[in-house]
């Protein structure tokens, strides 16, 4: 047995696997489609499993919505364990129901026949009939990991793989690899062909969002998808690997087959910003997994939106490993006595506190490493002991007993003066409060060991609004809640109660929110068809109470103590030490997916070596897997990436890319920048995503040259920029996206506009599907020669 062999067309596909680089762990098949008759035969088959599938799906969706809707007419009485228990009920139908929604497309997609078997039908989610046999598996579930591992060398039983192609409820291809010779038929001649599925899935246009790749995932990839849960996997790869498709069907494989454990703990995604997260935030919901939350280092503390920007290199010394000492000395500043002793007036007489009482107090608290805030209350009450003792004195009262102390302590206790000297002494802290502390006074600065230069760097004036905090900041800010401890919730309540101003406004809010609410509710009842069986108001008040409603994700991403059951990292070579800290206190059983390539840092923070920034965390619990196939960028593209690629190091090796398109990258001079927006306008393909990728620097002037030249253009990441026909990015905001075709405007400013410049590049060339072009006013960089460079003012054929 082995892999089938015809002699004409055996020559034919070893051309076209090195011509794509298929390596031989895969099936030899071919595109002979010469049978028509046989052909529709098989087809006609499998539309008909197909359409029974359907329509079991749209029966189990019926009863479903059956059950939520029996659940919600009961209405919200009853003691508050029904209510809870009606209400737990109606999120697993909910829940259930978006699942059986999501999987409308592509329901099935795959058939494996094995030796002595019932073929399996494979599929986005596993369906039963009511006498429990099985109609389709679920691709996660491990009866279905041969569709994806089978080669000839090691067939795992398979005798035959077929890919269904299918468009809303029609079969519109089958494509097969056989592993058996022995029984070949003529309806097996004629669907042969396994690659079809994946350079059909390859070759498709972009349309601005990922899609799922669960029909095609190849054996490399399917590895890292299946791999152990504990420990540290890295996967490592070059652009266009599938590091970030891997990761996401990860989610969905880990969240299948570790139901419990995960759905209690939460998976994180954290992505490099929010225009990536919505590129991919399709992804998960399509695989019938929702309850992931994704998030960036900026928005990882709860509370704050950090969104300003700041200098690389104030940016690269807050990442970097020793500010962890820095904020811990920053907190000790607020513990230390002043210079001169502090005088308590009273009115009636003064108290004193000298140094010794106060380094007797401070020690006191700081036993047993409390949290700064925890630490508070002993050094609160060893200072009133000391102070009371004093008054007592003063007041000639000799010695007091136990009791008589303890109301005097008390009554100092709410003295203002008492108060203000001790909010001196030791404050309560806000992790803002410190930073904001720290960063506008030089003389905390020293303190806490940053050098003159450093300060230079650091310094700000305190703000006068929000929106201040950089991404930077954000791991400053949890490292600074985790020495600072939670400030004492009856302090928090009586502050809360002063402002009272606040409060009206919030309860203003509130009412806006209840209305928005209410036609968010409208929405989901009609598109799940459930207008009219519910009321929208009923339902946006089930959901408005005390958050017992809230899943995983939404409890998670509201507490910064976190421990999530897995936590998958994308980009992560651009993480700084400082993040990695602040990650890692979100795993402590230390169960990660970490997905990067090293080649591809841009931030000066961001990771030389995967050692480097995961041995300090988890040494001997990190393990690399390493995917080597690009399935992006075409051949020729990548050739230009990988002379670029030698810039960043010598020894680094592209990824061998699986598809060529014959259309070589281009270069064009452009007399001024003015031309840009003419010659992005001539690249344009109809339905097709173009990229203009610019230098940070000449991103304002370069993004409104094209927006001015190209209806429908869009500058920046904002709303609307995935879905737009071009749009002008820098190389940080086009970081893990991908486009049909994609401009490189000024590589010679993106070359020398870092310290990590070539790395730069080499992210801009390898972000497009199709084709590929360069813009230049200077000189061409000479690492780019292999583009042919246009003297015509049309640029490419
Ligand atoms: N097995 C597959 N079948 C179909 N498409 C695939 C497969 N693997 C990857 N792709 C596609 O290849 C493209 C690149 O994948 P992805 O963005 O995950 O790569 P990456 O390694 O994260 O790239 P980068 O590091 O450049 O951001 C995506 O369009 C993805 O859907």
């Amino acid at each position: 047995m082995g892999p089938i062999c015809y002699s004409e067309s055996s020559r034919h596909i070893e051309r076209r696997r090195s011509n794509r680089n298929i390596g031989p762990e895969h099936p030899i098949t071919t595109d002979n489609n010469e049978a028509p008759p046989a052909r529709q035969l098989e087809l006609g088959k499998e539309q008909r499993y197909l359409t029974r599938l359907y329509q079991r799906l749209d029966l189990l969706r019926e009863r479903t919505r059956a059950q939520l809707d029996g659940v919600l007419a009961q209405g919200g009485g009853g003691t508050h364990q029904n209510r809870s228990e009606r209400d737990s009920f109606a999120g697993m139908y909910a829940e259930r129901l978006s699942r059986l929604w999501a999987v409308e497309n592509g329901l099935c997609f795959g058939r494996l026949d094995l030796t002595g078997e019932k073929p399996l039908y494979i599929g986005r989610i596993g369906m039963a009939d009511d006498e429990q046999a099985r109609l389709l598996i679920d691709w996660r579930a491990p009866v279905a990991q041969p569709f994806y591992r089978a080669t000839p060398a090691s067939p795992m039983g398979v005798t035959r793989r077929r890919h269904l192609r299918t468009r809303d409820r029609r079969v519109i291809g089958v494509d097969d690899d056989l592993f058996d010779l022995d029984d070949l038929t003529e309806a097996d001649r004629a669907t042969l062909n396994g690659e079809a599925a994946l350079l059909a899935a390859l070759g498709e246009k972009r349309t601005g969002r990922m899609r799922d790749i669960v029909a095609t995932i190849q054996a490399e990839q399917d590895r890292i998808i299946r791999s152990d849960l504990n420990g540290v996997l890295v996967v490592q790869g070059g652009p266009g690997t599938g590091k970030t498709v891997v990761a996401l069907h990860r989610a969905a494989y880990l969240l299948y087959t570790h139901r419990d454990r995960l759905a209690r703990r939460g998976i994180l995604l954290l992505g490099p910003n929010p225009t990536f997260l919505r590129y991919i935030e399709q992804v998960l919901p399509s695989l019938g997994e929702t309850d992931v939350l994704l998030s960036t280092v900026a928005d990882l503390y709860p509370g704050v939106t950090a969104r300003a920007s700041e200098s690389a290199e104030a940016a690269v010394l807050k990442g970097s490993a020793r500010m962890a000492d820095v904020v811990a000395k920053a907190v000790r500043d607020r513990q230390r006595m002043p210079r001169q002793p502090v005088d308590i007036d009273l009115g009636a007489y003064t108290l004193r506190l000298d140094r010794r009482a106060f380094e007797a107090a401070a020690s006191r608290a700081s036993r047993g490493r409390r949290p700064h805030n925890q630490a508070r209350a002993v050094f609160v009450r060893h200072i009133l002991g000391t102070l009371a003792k004093q008054a007592a004195k003063q007041l000639g009262r000799g010695l007091l007993d136990e009791e008589e102390l303890a109301d005097l302590r008390e009554d100092l206790r709410t003295e203002p003066a008492v108060k203000s000297a001790l909010n001196r002494l030791w404050p309560y802290l806000t992790p803002q409060r410190l930073l904001i502390g720290l960063f506008s006074s030089r003389e905390r600065m020293a303190y806490a060991g940053l050098s003159p230069a450093e300060q230079d760097v650091l310094f700000r004036d305190p703000p006068r609004g929000g929106g201040h905090w950089t991404e930077a900041d954000v791991p400053l800010l949890d490292e600074a809640a985790e020495l600072l401890g939670d400030i004492d919730p009856a302090v928090l309540r009586a502050a809360a109660m002063q402002a009272e101003e606040d409060l009206a406004a919030a309860r203003r809010a509130e009412e806006a929110e209840r209305q928005s609410e209410i036609a968010y509710a409208r929405e989901v009842l009609e598109l799940t068809g459930m207008g009219g069986m519910v009321d929208a108001e009923r339902l946006a008040a089930r959901h408005r109470d005390d958050g017992s409603h809230l899943t995983t994700a939404e409890r998670a991403a509201a507490d910064r103590t976190w421990a999530y059951g897995h936590i998958i990292v994308d980009e992560a070579q651009e993480l700084s030490a400082m993040a990695w800290r602040m990650l890692m206190r979100r795993s402590p059983n230390r169960s990660m997916t970490v997905v990067g390539d090293i080649a591809q840092t841009g931030t000066a923070a961001g990771a030389a070596s995967w050692a480097g920034m995961l041995d300090p965390h988890a040494a001997g619990r990190w393990r690399v897997e390493t995917l080597t196939v690009n399935y992006r960028t075409p051949t020729e593209l990548m050739a230009v990436a990988a002379d670029v690629l030698t810039l960043v190091g010598p020894s680094l090796r592209a990824p061998r890319s699986v598809r060529e398109t014959g259309v070589r990258p281009w270069a064009r001079r452009l007399d001024g920048p003015g031309e840009l927006g003419e010659l992005v306008a001539g690249q344009l393909v109809p339905g097709g995503r173009l990229a203009v990728i610019v230098p940070a620097a000449q991103a304002a002037r370069l993004g409104a040259l094209v927006t001015a030249a190209v209806p429908g253009a869009v500058a920046g990441p904002g709303a609307g920029s995935l879905e737009a026909p071009v749009v002008v990015l820098t190389v940080t905001e086009a970081k893990g996206l991908e486009f049909d075709t994609v401009i490189v405007a000024e590589p010679a400013a993106i070359l020398s506009g870092s310290p990590r410049g070539a790395g730069d590049l080499y992210v801009a060339l390898t972000r497009a599907t199709g084709a590929l072009g360069v813009a230049h006013t200077g000189a061409l960089p000479a690492v780019l020669s292999r583009c042919a460079e246009l003297p015509a003012s049309r640029p490419a054929d």
